[in-house]
Order: C-alpha cells, then structure tokens, then sequence
C-alpha cells in the first residue's frame, strides 16, 4: 500500500513550543541528537554507566544534547523510585533488528561495529556478496548484547532482511580520484535496485537507509522499486546525508574556535558537490561569519568528500567518518522508533518544501518515520544561500530524473 506522502511541517515556533511542552531536557534544540528513549540504558565504551557519571565526552557519537537527555531520564526514574543513581543499575533491554547491506565493504565494517556497540541493537545482519562471515564472527566476540550473523550471497539475502527495523545500504563501489559521484551510477544504480527489491519483499516496513551513490540518484531508484512492489512508505525512505551534517559542524566549531559538540549546521539540498548546501545562517549557536568565511566553509563542505577521496589517492572514499555518521543517523531512527518523540536528523527524502520531489532537510523522526519538515530552516535564508538554494535545483533535478528514469527502464523482479 502507498502510504500518505505530506507530513506535517513543523516552523520554529512549534518546535519552541513542543520543546516547552516535553520539558525533560533543559535546553533541547531540534538537530536530532536528543535521547529520551524508554529503554534504559548501560554505556558499552569502557565508560561507567551514564547514570553514574558524568558522561559528556566529546568523543562520543551521542552528542551533548543526548548525553544531558540520557542522565536526565536516569535521574527523573531515579527519583521516581526514590533509589540512589548512582546505585541504579539499568537494565538493557535491546530490541530492534538492523541489517547492513555491504557489511564487508570499507563502510560496512566500522559501521557494524558502532551498531553493535549500540544498547537498542539486539539482532544484527550482515550481508555482503563477500567478506562478511569473518567480519561477523569477528564482531560477535564483543560482549555487548545484540546477535550477530552473517548473511552470503543473493539466496541468503531474504533471510538477512526477515523481521528487520532498519536496513542500511552502504553496498557499492566508491570513487577514486577524478570521478563524480554520478559516474558511480552504471554499477551502483543496478545494485541498489535489486536490494531494495528484496527489502521490499522481506521487510517492507523497515526504515531504509541508503548510503551508496550517488545519492541523489539511487534514493529516487528506491522509491520507484518500492512503488512498483506496492510497499512504497516516502516516510521511510531516507538517503544518508548525515556526513555533510557531521562535516558541517566540524569545519564551523574548528573555523570559529568553539566547542565540537556545541555546534549544530543543517545541510540541505542533496549529496553531491554544489548539490550540498550547508545554512550556515541557521548555525546554532548564532554565529556570525564574513562573506569570505561564508564562501570558504561552504565549498569546503561541498568538497569534503572529493578531499578525502584525493587523500586517499585511489583506495577509495570516506568510510570511517560516514560509517560515525551513518550509525549516528541509525541511533536516531532507533530511539524515534522506540517511542523518543525528540529525534530530529537531515536526510534526502521525499519532499514538498522545494519544486523537487526529493530534497535533503531537517526532518523529524517517529515511530512511522518522518512525521514533519523543519521548513522554518528554508525561511528567511541570505542571499548567498537563497542564490545557492537556486542555482543547486537543476543538477538536482537531472540527477532524481535519471534515477527514475533507470528504475522505470527496468521493471522489478517479482
Ligand atoms: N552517502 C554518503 O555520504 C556516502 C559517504 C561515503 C561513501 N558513500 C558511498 O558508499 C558506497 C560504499 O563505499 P565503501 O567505501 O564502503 O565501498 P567498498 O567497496 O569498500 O565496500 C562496498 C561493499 O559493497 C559490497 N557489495 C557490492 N555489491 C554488492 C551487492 N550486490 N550486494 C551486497 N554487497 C555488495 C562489496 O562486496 C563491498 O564489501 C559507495 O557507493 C560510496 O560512494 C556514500
Ligand atoms: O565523496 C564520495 O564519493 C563519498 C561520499 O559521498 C562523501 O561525501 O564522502
């Protein structure tokens, strides 16, 4: 069944209000890194328990928002149940069933092993066409709790995905210096289809997560498989553009002189050079900027992914910054599906805020996928982001077209 494609948008205002409304997080701002999960949980890094400690390491994925939200939630049960905390020893309850598809790839392995580091994790799968069984028995060794198995080859494909709450794609060829990520499509294009058309047979309500290039393309490919196997849900459907977030916030905290983990930059538009376009206007905390900065940072973040494929001179593309941001964008689904109602993530989906049908924005997060669009981001932009904003449409355009374009060349396996 085709499931509605409007969600509700949501302005600044009302992600004031519903912020006021929770009140569990003092200072809550919609970046997708708040936690107030109902699971409980214990901290699997080698760290003590974050009831315990005061656990705002800037090293971790979580962010800062998340770690105040995840000692909060201990607190308030802790004095709830009139107990000590640092006494209270939480109780895991790890639940949810994640899939990586192109789990022995360079993305693929560290990404499994931050999903396994995760406490909602119980089962996870990975599949690969190769490499995966020693990358699976590898990863079982680590005493946190999920399950995981290895899945080899199209005829254990259905098995891999059977059950599962959220599948990441990071299956495909990467770049190598002096390519775009459009001349990926050729082979990429055709991998992602026949997956998403087993996704589509074996776990049609997951959430999907799709990571291979170019993005901007084989999202659309995605959709048009799922509409033509009749699962299709645009709430579910998200290409991963968390690394030009990621990116976004590192390059502004070093360039501004402040505290990683303060720093939150929506990126909008798609994945793929002038495609990005980071809001720098929207930076939180406010930070000004001169137009020379203004320039340098977008086209550094524009360009990020081009630096490390040159840096890496011909052995690929970024894996283990995308494998940090992938499994943060996994972290946020889990906590939306586990009933957190303060998830907030950019992502390339399906979209009404601009002319285009798909288009990367704040979303956020709940138990059926997207429930609204932070379209306040896309008010009240400068200049240079509005000309941006404009001059990005086209290749955009062409890029979600050929996508379509492929899938509806190609009707899907029954
Ligand atoms: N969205 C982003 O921000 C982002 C960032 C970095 C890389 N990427 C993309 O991610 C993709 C993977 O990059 P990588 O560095 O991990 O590449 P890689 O070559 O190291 O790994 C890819 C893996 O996919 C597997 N694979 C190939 N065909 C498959 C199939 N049909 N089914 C299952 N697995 C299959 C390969 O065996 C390999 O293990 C590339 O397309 C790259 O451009 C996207
Ligand atoms: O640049 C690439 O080809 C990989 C990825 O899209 C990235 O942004 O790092």
């Amino acid at each position: 069944m085709m499931a509605a494609a409007a969600s509700a948008n949501i302005t600044s205002a009302s992600i004031a209000s519903y912020n006021v409304k929770v009140g569990m997080v003092p200072k809550l701002k919609p970046s997708g890194l708040q936690m107030k999960s109902t699971h409980d949980f214990r901290n699997f890094s080698g760290l003590k328990q974050a009831a315990s400690v005061s656990c705002e390491s800037e090293a971790s994925f979580l962010g800062k928002d998340s770690v105040i939200a995840l000692r909060n939630s201990f607190e308030t049960k802790a004095v709830k149940q009139n107990i000590n905390t640092v006494a209270m020893q939480p109780k895991v309850q790890a639940s949810f069933k994640v899939a990586v598809l192109g789990a022995g790839g360079g993305i693929g392995q560290p990404l499994a092993l931050l999903v396994k580091m995760s406490p909602l994790v119980g089962h996870l799968n990975l599949y690969d066409i190769a490499n995966v069984k020693g990358v699976a028995a590898d990863l079982s060794h680590c005493n946190t709790p999920s399950e995981v198995l290895p899945f080899t080859g199209p005829e254990q494909l259905g098995d891999a995905l059977k059950g599962v709450d959220v599948v990441v794609i990071p299956a495909g060829v990467p770049r190598k210096p002096g390519m775009t990520r459009d001349d990926l499509f050729n082979i990429n294009a055709g991998i992602v289809k026949t997956l998403v058309e087993a996704v589509a047979d074996n776990c049609p309500d997951a959430f999907i997560h799709i990571i291979s290039n170019p993005v901007n393309s084989t999202v659309p490919i995605a959709a048009e498989v799922l509409k033509q196997k009749g699962v299709y849900n645009p709430k579910k459907l998200f290409g991963v553009t968390t690394l030009d977030v990621v990116r976004a916030n590192t390059f502004v905290a070093q360039k501004k002189g402040l505290r990683l983990i303060d720093v939150d930059v929506p990126v909008i538009g798609g994945h793929a050079g002038i495609t990005i376009l980071p809001l720098l206007s929207k930076t939180k905390p406010a930070v000004s900027f001169t137009n020379e900065e203004i320039k340098e940072l977008t086209v550094r973040i524009q360009n990020a992914g081009t630096e490390v494929v040159e840096a890496k001179a011909g052995a690929g593309s970024a894996t283990l910054s995308m494998a940090y941001a992938a499994a943060r964008f996994v972290e946020s689904s889990l906590r939306a599906l586990d009933g957190d109602s303060d998830v907030y993530e950019c992502s390339f989906v399906q979209s009404e805020l601009s002319e285009l049908p798909f288009f990367a924005s704040r979303v956020k997060l709940g138990k059926n996928g997207i429930e609204a669009f932070v379209n306040s981001d896309l008010q009240g932009l400068t200049d240079y982001e509005s000309a941006a904003l404009e001059a990005l449409k086209p290749e955009l355009k062409s890029s979600i077209e050929k996508g379509v374009a492929f899938a509806n060349k190609q009707p899907v396996n029954a």
